[in-house]
């Protein structure tokens, strides 16, 4: 109990240092990944009769878990575009580590509640006009829901059944597979450099772990936008499939990724983007104050200022 207890309280990559006896972030996360779904004496907390348990109290994110199938579908529910806010995110983080320490649980597929827009990535307005401290806590929530997702040891699949912009397109990002609707209306990029602000070096990486070193330089400094069937060109997404179908091809999908051993497919997965988050783990405080100093400049507070007033005029 006593483990459990610093999972929920801690995150998870500090009860998993507990949990292996590893001294540092950086030195165990293959062994913690290894050991991660074998928290028995935590399977009480979440075991149920019930075949599908919802697990998210938030009305901006549904979580529901079926227990037979081993596989919970996550939606966001943020009208009217799913931006991320500070709300948000931390649902998020603490729904993905509940998920994390359901011993029942194998995979999750990510998806919106709202046809046409999968994320529209973080608020703007939590970037505008506040005070330092809030910028600060802002950031370490945008940081916490990218270590859960992207340290997932659960097989992650992104049905992306809308736009999907920055910060939208990095939590796809951190998932194992993306499938997108091949609506030709839809987009999906990092576009931070349009908006005047900078993708963040864990943005990058996340990027260049699914697309490679070219396609990420030059989308980000373009700030490019792929409509789903440029996405699947240049990698950023698995395959396009027709609209009405993303959510049933994302079950399919994940059958077959249930197929291969946890442990195998977990230490695999661990090994990829052990790196990544390792560099954030190390960096993180430093990060924040880069970010709260950054978004706090009068020159970028413009930019987003102007490009908030763009996206409210009328669209042609
Ligand atoms: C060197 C040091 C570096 C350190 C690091 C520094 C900085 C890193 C910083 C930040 C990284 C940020 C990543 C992000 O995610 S920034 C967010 C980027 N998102 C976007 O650009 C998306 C913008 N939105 C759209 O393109 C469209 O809205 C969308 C395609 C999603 C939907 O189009 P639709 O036509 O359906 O809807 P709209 O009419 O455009 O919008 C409705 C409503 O929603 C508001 N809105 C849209 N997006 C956001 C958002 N991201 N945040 C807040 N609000 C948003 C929009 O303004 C409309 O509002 P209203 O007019 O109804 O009031």
């Amino acid at each position: 109990m006593a483990a459990l207890l610093l999972r929920t309280s801690r995150g998870l990559g500090a009860c998993l240092r507990v949990a292996t006896g590893c001294p540092s972030p950086s030195s165990c996360v293959v062994a913690a990944w290894s050991s991660a779904r074998w928290p028995r004496e935590g399977a009480v907390a979440w075991r149920t009769h019930a075949q599908v348990r919802h697990y998210s109290s938030s009305d901006k994110l549904s979580i529901d878990m079926d227990d037979k199938t081993g596989v919970a579908v996550l939606k966001l529910s943020n009208p009217p575009v799913n931006s991320l806010s500070l709300e948000l995110l931390t649902e998020l983080a603490i729904g993905l580590d509940k998920l994390e320490m359901n011993p029942s649980c194998r995979g999750v597929i990510m998806t919106s509640a709202h046809p046409h827009i999968f994320s529209a990535g973080l608020d703007v307005s939590e970037m505008m006009g506040k005070p330092t401290e809030h910028y600060r806590e802002f950031w370490r929530a945008v940081q916490e829901m990218w270590l859960k997702l992207y340290g997932s040891s659960l097989v992650t699949i992104a049905a992306i059944n809308g736009s999907s912009p920055a910060g939208g397109c990095l939590m796809a990002m951190c998932c194992d597979y993306r499938l997108m609707a091949d609506n030709p209306k839809y987009s999906i990029g990092l576009n931070e450099t349009k908006l005047g602000i900078v993708a963040p070096f864990w943005f990058r990486d996340t990027m260049m772990g699914v697309v490679g070193t070219r396609v990420t330089e030059r989308s980000l400094q373009l700030g490019l936008m792929y409509s789903p069937a440029e996405a699947v060109h240049v990698g950023l997404v698995d395959r396009t499939v027709p609209e009405e179908t993303v959510f049933e091809e994302a079950r399919t999908e994940m059958a077959r990724w249930l197929k291969i051993p946890d442990h195998a497919r977990q230490i695999t997965k661990s090994m990829m983007r052990k790196t990544t988050i390792d560099h954030l783990l190390a960096q993180r405080d430093s990060d924040i104050s880069n970010f709260a100093n950054f978004i706090s400049k009068d020159s970028i507070q413009k930019s987003l200022t102007a490009y908030m007033q763009a996206l409210r005029q009328p669209k042609k």
